[in-house]
């Protein structure tokens, strides 16, 4: 049996790398012909795809950096690892609202500066201090914008700080709208949000509906004072609008976790190194469920955890051979494998046909072995995205 290869364009925790046994794979940073790519933040646009892909798994949420279109006209299935990295940004940004209320990184700096004998010191930290008097978060309002994995937990710690709190997401799931707090309320606008909220931290992914979220009008609708707080991506922000709102006092701080060299050192600017989801724990999380969810597909043809393959787990028919299609959703597209398999005398086991907006999967087990003119026939059918016989 051949092994299969696993890719990493990244570093990934070696618990996750752990979960690929090494007498089926091959996982190494540098090998041809990979079956599989794991990767965190490396971006796969503008990169050759290799012929031999079947699926790339992002050990972690955010997949703007994988060309995820151009991998469903190939039939490659896209994992990621919903919620694993949730509690690391969660913290981040309690985090963030913590730096901004405060002044921490103004006292820090201050701190650094001065010199002298403890007895000067001592006056110094007593005299200056009171330029970094700040506020506490009770009471205050924090308005989450994007109520996932990640906004519905900020939304929850946040009121469990003693904060008001108001969330806004049109495409809610019923699994996070079960997890909220009761008492978050909702804001039927971004606009409502922001014109209420003391606080505002982004929590969307980044799309075309996203990008420049929070552009040069919605700031001006923020109360003046207000804490912007930017863990999703960069390009959900108009910098320049954000900087400028600074600069006139508008706004008090901006907490990101994309440092550009625009913003870098900018009065009011609280700059972080894409550390949201770096904790020993989110890291091993995101790995470990990745490569499951890897394996998984590898190895049964199951789909877990896809953004652009639907949900399809068929449990193995002993003694048979199992085929995966990856096909356009479209008409009689089930009609012609069965009709293929049929003409070569297969006896179709059993059989799961899924679909998700343009793409369809199916898996068949058939009774026996499945040839290779059999798959050369399969892949012939227009429509037909990607075909595999399972190795098992
Ligand atoms: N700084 C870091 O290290 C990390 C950043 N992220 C970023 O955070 C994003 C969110 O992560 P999760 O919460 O895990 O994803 P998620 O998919 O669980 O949640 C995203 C939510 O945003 C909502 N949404 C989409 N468009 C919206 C819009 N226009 N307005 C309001 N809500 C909208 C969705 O309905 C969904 O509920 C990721 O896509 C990624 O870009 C995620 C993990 C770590
Ligand atoms: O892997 C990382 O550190 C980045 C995490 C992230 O941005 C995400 O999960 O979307």
């Amino acid at each position: 049996m051949n092994k299969y290869k696993i890719q990493t364009l990244n570093n990934i925790s070696p618990k996750g790398l752990g979960r690929f046994p090494l007498e089926r794979y091959e996982v190494a940073s540098d090998l041809s012909e990979p079956d599989g790519l794991v990767l965190r933040s490396a971006s796969l646009h503008g990169m050759a795809i290799p012929p031999s892909l079947k699926a790339v798994g992002r050990a972690g949420a955010g997949t703007n950096n994988i060309p995820v279109a151009e991998m469903s006209s190939r039939g490659v299935a896209v994992f990621n690892a919903p919620g694993a990295n949730a509690n690391a940004v969660k913290e981040l940004v309690v985090t963030g609202m913590l730096l901004a209320a405060r002044n921490i990184i103004a006292a820090w700096d201050f701190v650094h500066g001065l010199d002298g004998d403890a007895d000067t010191m001592g006056q110094a930290v007593e005299a200056g201090k009171k330029q970094f008097k700040g506020f506490e978060l009770p009471g205050r309002t924090l308005g989450v914008v994007g109520l996932g994995a990640i906004g519905v937990k900020v939304a929850n710690v946040a009121q469990d700080l003693g904060m008001q709190v108001i969330g806004y997401d049109p495409a809610i799931t019923v699994g996070n709208a079960w997890q909220l707090d009761a008492s978050v309320e909702q804001a039927h606008t971004v606009e409502e949000l922001l014109s209420r909220s003391d606080f505002v931290s982004l929590h969307v992914p980044l799309i075309d509906a996203t990008r420049g979220l929070i552009n040069a009008d919605r700031l001006k609708l923020m109360k003046t004072g207000a804490t912007l707080l930017n863990f999703s991506r960069a390009p959900i922000v108009d910098e320049t609008a954000v900087l400028q709102a600074l600069e006139q006092g508008g706004l008090h701080r901006y907490v990101c976790d994309f440092p550009t060299p625009e913003a870098r050192g900018r009065a009011g600017v609280i700059a972080l190194p894409h550390l949201g989801a770096s904790t020993q724990e989110a890291e091993d999380n995101c790995a470990v469920m990745v490569a499951d969810q890897l394996r998984d597909y590898l190895e049964t043809g199951n789909v877990r955890n896809s953004v652009n393959f639907p949900e399809a787990v068929l449990p193995m028919t002993d003694g048979a051979a199992r085929l995966a299609v990856a096909n356009r959703n479209v008409p009689n597209m089930v009609g012609q494998i069965s009709t293929v398999l049929a003409q070569r005398g297969l006896n179709i086991a059993d059989l799961l046909n899924k679909s998700r907006g343009d793409l369809a999967y199916t898996l068949v087990d058939v009774d026996g072995e499945l040839p290779d003119a059999v798959l050369d026939e399969l892949r012939g059918i227009d429509g037909v995205l990607s075909v595999r016989a399972i190795d098992h």
